[in-house]
């Protein structure tokens, strides 16, 4: 089977969420059926759904043979190796990892829903992901992720700056 071209949303409110980050790419790096192709800046996000703290977001580009559910349970693999506990829809999290984008595959099964459903009204995941595929076609709105981030307010979505690096400024 040819390798898949997939995007994935990460993002993290609980804990030290940068490193979490930084971790996990390094983890999706040294996975074996994984080829890491590109991520994104971090970016501070204010939270959509309940109040709880801002998050960090970004997005990455991988290749793989895995078939989606087989990705699908890599990610949710290491959603639980930093301690992800599932309590209420859309509450804080150590780290949140969606399938976002399987090349231009559409599935819809009970465990599975891609491209992801909420990606196309959610700055957070576009800005991100415009850094890093801006050209890519969502299979099912039939527009570029530049297109689908042009319809959406942008607000509270900022690039990160770690804090050593401010002190220099
Ligand atoms: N494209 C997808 N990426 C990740 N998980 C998905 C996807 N489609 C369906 N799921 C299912 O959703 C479950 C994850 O739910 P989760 O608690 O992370 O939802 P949420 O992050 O609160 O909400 P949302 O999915 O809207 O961001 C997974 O166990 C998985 O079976
Ligand atoms: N800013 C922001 N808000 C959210 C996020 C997220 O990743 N970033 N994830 C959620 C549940 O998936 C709910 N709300």
């Amino acid at each position: 089977m040819d390798k898949a071209k997939c995007a994935i949303a990460l993002g993290s409110n609980l804990g030290d969420s940068l490193l979490i980050l930084e971790k996990t790419i390094t983890l999706l790096s040294e996975t074996p059926s994984i080829d890491l192709i590109s991520h994104s800046h971090w970016y501070k996000t204010a939270p959509i759904g309940p109040p709880q703290p801002d998050y960090l977001n970004g997005c990455a580009i991988l290749e793989t043979c895995l078939i989606p559910e087989a990705l699908l349970q890599i990610l949710l693999n290491i959603e639980q190796q930093f301690g992800r506990i599932r309590r209420e829809k859309w509450g804080p999290r150590t780290l949140d990892l969606d399938l976002l984008l399987y090349g231009d595959f559409i599935l819809e099964t009970p465990i599975l829903q891609v491209p992801h459903p909420g990606m196309i009204e959610r700055a957070f995941v576009l800005v991100p992901l415009s850094e890093i595929a801006p050209n890519w076609i969502h299979p099912v709105a039939k527009k570029t992720i530049i297109e689908l981030l042009n319809k959406v307010n942008c607000e509270g979505v900022n690039l990160y700056q770690p804090r050593d690096y401010n002190f220099l400024n």
